[in-house]
């Protein structure tokens, strides 16, 4: 491990991972490698999730894509240095940020978007300037398997390299000094991979879980709120990081809730679920038992059916939960909604901020302005009003969480930016030491008058007529500089 890691960190110090020209063209090169090799990846994503191709496509591969682009059409740009605003003592200078590369990223993916969750971040790495290092999950291991295999055939060998393994390699991995760790995956891992970090001081990125809610005023429209929630509640069978976790209500809407998403959910998936090519399993039977085991003692509205031998659980709403349960007390992950009913907002908003800050927050109403309270006097990673999981689509947000949900974000120029280091730099002339003297010792009262008139712009009256000079000198200085003399 210490060797690979070794090997990578030669490669970013040969520096040609830094040039605009070789970034684009690494870009450009995994964009070739996603649309010449799709049915490759979306065979294992399938294989390992029972995904369909079209919603692998349109999930993980559009995304994978479209980041792509983004950056190749953004990255000439962010990668100038941009100049900066300048204060007395500096406005001869040159005061600029210069983003650099960090140097070795480590990029630990999760199995439940198992392409997309890697190859984001390292579209981001990538564009930044980076060496990386991806260590995808073990448990969707024929995406880790494909991506292992195609990124040598398409990238720089010896910058962007893939290790597989589970946990014993992880941690192994996780040993070697690294410039940024970039971990997606649940929060009990997380802090491991932050305490395995801070001895070496590497700065993390922590994508976290958390139980994301959805309030549903009682002004809106049921039908499309809950066709809207049946999506992203079931979509890859509610193993998705910002599915709505449960349903915050008043009592009087329960059953309108219900019976609403028992008709959306046929009307997605058809008679026979099992038979739906857009219904995914569960990854394996851990998760399978764990999900089963939120069942006990709840009221299941609708659902509830399952197959131990295919992993198959069916969308599932219950009703009148108790939060003290263990459905309330941890991320459920799986297809199954709980509702808690609750009084008003102001009881929904005190139900949000007693618990964990969430990932992502979702609230339905034709009340723009509940919304926007909801949003003020609550915290969550992000936030979609009237819609689920759009947020994440949108790549000039930047996607992250929040407390326990997680830390720092990517998406877009978010990505870049972290994967980044904002150089700041100041350039001066040898020249004009006279200015200068004002900073060195003996200190007196007086250069201190002239500290606070160039620093803080405050200055003595009986000063005006020094003041007058000292523009007149840097008038004439900036003259000279510019060549009028
Ligand atoms: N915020 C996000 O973008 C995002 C995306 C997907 C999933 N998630 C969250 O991830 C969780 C589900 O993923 P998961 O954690 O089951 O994925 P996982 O089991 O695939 O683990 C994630 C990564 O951590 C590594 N790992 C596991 N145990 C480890 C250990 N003891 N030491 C070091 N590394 C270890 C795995 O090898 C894997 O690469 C949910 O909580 C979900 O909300 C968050
Ligand atoms: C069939 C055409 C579809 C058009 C595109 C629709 C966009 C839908 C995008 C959904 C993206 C879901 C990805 C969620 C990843 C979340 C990561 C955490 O688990």
């Amino acid at each position: 491990m210490e060797r690979e890691v070794q090997r990578v960190r030669q490669a970013f110090l040969s520096g040609r991972s830094r040039s605009l020209r070789f970034r684009l063209q690494q870009l450009e090169a995994l964009r070739r490698m996603v649309q010449e090799r799709e049915k490759d990846i979306l065979a294992a994503i399938a294989a390992d999730l029972c995904k369909s191709e079209f919603n692998a496509y349109s999930q993980e591969v559009i995304t994978v894509l479209g980041e792509i682009d983004f950056m190749l059409e953004n990255l000439p740009e962010w990668v100038t240095a941009k100049p900066v605003k300048k204060n007395l003592l500096t406005m001869l200078d040159e005061a600029y940020i210069q983003p650099q590369p960090l140097g070795v990223v480590l990029i630990i993916g999760a199995w439940n978007y198992p392409f997309v969750l890697s190859i984001q971040p390292l579209i981001g790495a990538i564009a930044a300037g980076n060496a990386v290092i991806i260590k995808p999950s073990e448990l969707s291991e024929n995406t880790a398997k494909i991506v292992a295999k195609l990124l040598p055939q398409y990238l720089d060998q010896d910058l962007y390299i893939v290790i597989n393994g589970g946990v014993e390699e992880t941690t192994e991995l996780l040993k070697q000094r690294f410039d940024h760790v970039f971990y997606t995956g649940n929060t009990a891992v997380g802090k491991i991979v932050m305490e395995a970090a801070a001895k070496h001081l590497t700065p993390v990125t922590l994508e976290l879980g958390g139980k994301s809610p959805c309030y549903i005023d009682k002004d809106c429209d049921l039908d499309i709120v809950c066709r809207r929630i049946t999506w992203g509640k079931y979509m890859n069978c509610g193993q998705t990081c910002i599915a709505p976790d449960y349903i915050l209500c008043e009592a009087s809407l329960q059953s309108q809730i219900v019976w609403k998403i028992k008709e959306t959910v046929k009307e997605f998936y058809g008679e026979n679920i099992k038979e739906s090519p857009d219904y995914e399993r569960i990854i394996n039977l851990r998760h399978f038992k764990r999900i089963l085991s939120l069942l006990e003692g709840q009221k299941i509205a609708f659902g509830g059916e399952t197959d131990e031998a295919t992993r198959y659980i069916a969308p599932t709403v219950l009703t009148d939960v108790d939060p003290k349960t263990k459905v309330m007390q941890e991320e459920i992950f799986g297809p199954i909604l709980p509702i808690v009913p609750v009084k008003n907002v102001d009881e929904a908003i005190d139900f949000i901020n007693e618990r964990e800050k969430p990932l992502a927050l979702y609230v339905f109403s034709h009340n723009h302005k509940l919304i926007k309270r909801m949003i003020a006097e609550t915290s969550s990673g992000g936030v979609t009003g009237n819609d689920v999981i759009m947020h994440f689509t949108l790549n000039s947000l930047p996607f992250g969480g929040v407390g326990s949900s997680g830390m720092g974000a990517y998406h877009g120029k978010h990505s870049f930016d972290t994967f980044s280091h904002q150089r700041p730099c100041l350039l001066k002339s040898l020249k004009r030491e006279g200015a200068n003297k004002l900073r060195y010792p003996p200190n007196s009262q007086s250069k201190v008058d002239w500290g606070k008139f160039f620093l803080l712009k405050r200055f003595n009256k009986e000063k005006y007529g020094l003041l007058l000079l000292t523009f007149l000198g840097i008038v004439a200085a900036v003259l000279v500089k510019a060549g009028y003399y």
